[in-house]
């Protein structure tokens, strides 16, 4: 949905004894990925533990707009029947990807290669997001994009009717155009060859796997060279959707910073592509353990235990683990203002391209609770207070921004005094029930107004 509602102001109170366990929804990467595939396949897809987030929502709406059934039963699982690869319609109307950066540059490139017609728009935050970098490589299938100056949306694209195999190497680390790029390759003939120099998340390679398709990925010097091969006839499959690591990351921090926490956040995916905060959270010193390890759909699964720890050391993040953490930096920034010392994180550009400037806002709000930020082009460093030495008591903008609004609400409650947000209101698109669940473990976090 474009436009946004009536401002939801938030504010959160300094807690403790956070306890019980946090049942955070399914995966956002994964959700998206099922409807789209699930839409261009042959017959139909059943889908549990999908993500009911606007984000999500917006995208199944897009896939019926492209002819395909989606329907959710009243037990909440999902049914698709597909139209099958190169079987999408032309859709009637404008396609609104609300404040979806995965939803609107995937459906670009799945129907990249049809010979159809579809403009594309969004809301505030997303209208001003970069898609030059996914309509250059759909440019090589033979698809034509005319959007906003600087490749901005609303934007048309006008598929290619006779697609031709593409080889590109992605110049960004980005799921999103590796993904783009991949699902417009399903409807070219031929071999489509995507190369990635820093390995980003795989769910797209996994799941067209599952869906019957050829790919292939090989580790060589030039990177991960991923191959599909084109016009497939893909199989309808039946998913039941991981709850995603990037939601639980916000439950955990909070646990960690308020004193005599301990909570479990089960059923965590522990895909090597995602995990990396959990990684940097050890690093620090943090009472993070994974409870039940196992292989579940041929990923890795754990329960999440986190207690408050109150020995947290700034570190240095890898700049290599950054995909893997990628929408983690802001909460862990949250989470390095009560460390000792600094965190410092580099190689982190793509923060300022999501859907706020995730390092302007991240400083700016913290600067006003008190906490030192430093901040270059692709480079941030928090230098820690410590525990009891957040200042809080600022209001700060989340900038259409879901997780820099949680992250901010996260912070405030440990700080000295609470810290408000001006709108909560984008933490639907991607944990519609962050509200309850986090009073539920007993924070306070609640409405103002
Ligand atoms: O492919 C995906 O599902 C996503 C990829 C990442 O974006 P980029 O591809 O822009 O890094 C991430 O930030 C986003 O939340 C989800
Ligand atoms: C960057 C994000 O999402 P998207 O790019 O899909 O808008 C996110 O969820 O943190």
């Amino acid at each position: 949905m474009s436009g946004h509602g009536t401002p939801i102001p938030m504010i959160a109170h300094r807690s403790s004894g956070l306890s019980g366990t946090a049942e955070v929804p399914g995966d956002k990467s994964i959700s998206h990925r099922s409807l789209i595939l699930g839409a261009m396949a042959v017959g139909e897809t059943v889908v549990t533990g999908l993500l009911e987030g606007q984000d999500v929502l917006d995208t199944a709406k897009a896939m019926q707009a492209f002819g395909a059934e989606v329907v959710r039963d009243a037990d909440g699982t999902w049914h698709i029947h597909g139209v099958g690869v190169g079987g999408f319609a032309e859709p009637d109307q404008v396609i609104d990807c609300g404040n979806s950066g995965t939803g609107v540059r995937l459906i670009m490139g799945a129907m990249a290669t049809s010979p159809i017609t579809a403009t594309f728009t969004g809301d505030a935050s997303l209208n001003k997001r970069p898609m030059a970098r996914v309509t250059d490589p759909l440019a090589l299938f033979g698809t034509q994009a005319v959007g906003r100056s600087g490749g901005r949306l609303p934007m048309t694209i006008i598929g290619a009717a006779e697609p031709l195999p593409v080889r590109y190497t992605v110049p960004v680390p980005s799921a999103q155009v590796k993904s783009a790029v991949l699902l417009a390759g399903l409807n070219a003939p031929g071999q489509t060859v995507v190369i990635e120099q820093e390995a980003t998340r795989d769910h797209t390679e996994r799941m067209l796997e599952g869906f019957g398709a050829t790919i292939t990925t090989e580790v060589t010097d030039e990177g991960r060279v991923i191959t599909l091969q084109g016009q497939p006839e893909l199989q309808p499959q039946t998913i039941e959707v991981p709850r995603d690591p990037s939601s639980a990351a916000f439950p955990v921090c909070a646990a960690l910073i308020t004193e005599g926490s301990d909570i479990l956040v089960p059923n965590i995916g522990l895909n090597p592509t995602r995990a990396g905060l959990f990684t940097t959270l050890r690093e620090m010193g943090a009472d993070l353990t994974y409870e039940n390890e196992r292989q579940e759909g041929g990923e890795p699964v754990a329960d999440l235990r986190a207690r408050f720890s109150p020995n947290l050391k700034g570190i240095e993040v890898p700049p290599e683990r950054a995909a893997s953490m990628i929408d983690e930096y802001p909460v862990l920034s949250a989470v390095a203002a009560y460390a000792e010392g600094q965190t410092v994180m580099r190689g982190v550009k793509e923060l300022r391209v999501k859907e706020s400037d995730r390092i302007e806002a991240m400083a700016t709000g913290l600067r006003a609770n008190g906490v030192e930020v430093e901040d270059g082009e692709d480079w941030w460093i928090v230098h820690g207070k410590g525990f009891g030495n957040v200042a809080g008591g600022a209001t700060c903008a989340s900038h259409l921004d879901h997780r820099i609004a949680m992250s901010f609400l996260v912070l405030g409650l440990a700080s000295n005094a609470p810290v408000r947000v001006d709108d909560g209101g984008p933490i639907a698109t991607s944990f519609p029930i962050f509200e309850g669940l986090m009073a539920d473990l007993g924070a306070d976090i609640r409405r103002e107004g």
